[in-house]
């Protein structure tokens, strides 16, 4: 069953389209992630699923009830969204088990009391009820947080940029304990970032948006294998393209030599171009190599080395059993991999 479906969105701001047709299915129990560069529009997005502006045409439905379309259009309060949003900061001046009974006040005492007390469980706070934010560290406070959306058992939850407040070294460990507490809460989500690797490690599917729409949403490790367009492998990591031509489907000749695809290629008589990822290359001393080394930076288990390949550059990893001077010949060599492989149009 899809939890939220929005069907050809259109927003406007001064008659310029920010959400420009925009379809997106989200089903029971998945995290999507809207993932984008700067301006492309999520957060609008997100404000149009909240019912915070209202969309020029379209259609908005969550657990298959419309919220929004051209006859109707549920005010925020009654769409029972669960919101965390970067700047939805806890109320200071409230207990944390006030923070997260907060939405519930229409709810009997008692009722309420065993609600929170769930609720903090989940979150493995259970001891922390009685102190207030300013006691808490960031991650505990964005597990309050969660614990507040969650706690009216809202249809769906709407994340905004949860993360980009949390330290560093504790950001992957937060995201992992969120993601089971949304998961054990059996909700859907929509999750907003700037990041790709918060974006991998959150969300069971990504929606690359560009420009108010969404170019491709699958699982993580398909988009990042099979993206649909130049934009969306570029987006989603560093390359270089190289000329190539189809010889069967395992396998492409390239500027580099042979290319063994290690998932079948789609039928394809055309030349193109595939896009090369640096973990997809790997480098070896070779006084007669073409290419050389321009550039070495040291990160402790790796060394990465920057080479120009067919007129780019691009750094690639090796480990240090295999140390090369800068200006030392090298040959780069393709290792097996599923196959970027873009025919020329
Ligand atoms: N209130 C507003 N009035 C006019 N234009 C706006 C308004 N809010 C957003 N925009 C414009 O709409 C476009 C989309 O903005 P939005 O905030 O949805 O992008 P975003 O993808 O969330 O960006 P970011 O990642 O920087 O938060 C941008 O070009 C932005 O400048």
């Amino acid at each position: 069953m899809s939890s939220l479906s929005i069907k050809n969105l259109v927003y406007r701001y001064h008659n310029q389209a920010v959400i420009d047709q925009l379809s997106l299915t989200v089903n029971s129990n998945e995290i999507v992630c809207l993932l984008g560069a700067s301006g492309c529009g999520k957060t609008t997005t997100l404000k149009a699923i909240a019912g915070l502006i209202k969309p020029e045409s379209g259609c908005i439905a969550i657990a298959d009830q419309c919220i929004s379309d051209e006859h109707c259009f549920l005010p925020p309060e009654q769409r029972n969204l669960g919101m965390m949003f970067q700047d939805y900061a806890l109320f200071p001046h409230l207990t944390v088990a006030e923070n997260i009974g907060f939405g519930l006040a229409k709810w009997s005492k008692s009722s309420r009391q065993a609600r929170v007390e769930e609720m903090l469980a989940l979150i493995k706070l259970p001891d922390l009820a009685n102190r207030y934010p300013h006691q808490l560290s960031g991650g505990q406070q964005q597990r309050v947080a969660i614990a507040r959306a969650l706690a009216y058992k809202p249809t769906f939850l709407l994340l905004d940029e949860p993360f980009s407040n949390i330290d560093h070294q504790v950001r992957f460990q937060l995201i992992e304990e969120i993601r089971q507490i949304i998961k054990a809460a059996q909700v859907s989500a929509i999750f907003v970032t700037h990041s790709k690797e918060e974006a991998f490690a959150f969300a069971d599917k990504l929606a690359v948006m560009d420009q108010g729409r969404i170019l491709q949403i699958d699982e993580p490790q398909a988009l990042f294998s099979h993206p649909n367009s130049k934009q969306v492998a570029e987006f989603l990591g560093n390359g270089i393209y190289l000329a190539a031509s189809y010889n069967n489907n395992r396998e492409l000749t390239t500027e580099l030599g042979l290319l063994e695809a290690d998932l079948g290629l789609a039928q394809t008589e055309q030349a193109g171009q595939v896009y090369v990822r640096p973990h997809h290359l790997t480098l070896k001393a070779d006084q007669q190599g073409q290419h050389s080394v321009k550039a070495r930076r040291f990160m402790g288990e790796q060394f990465f080395y920057r080479v120009d390949i067919a007129g780019q550059e691009i750094e690639i990893a090796a480990n240090t059993n295999a140390i090369f001077e800068i200006g030392q010949p090298v040959t780069a060599t393709l290792l097996p991999h599923p196959v970027n492989f873009f025919a020329q149009s």
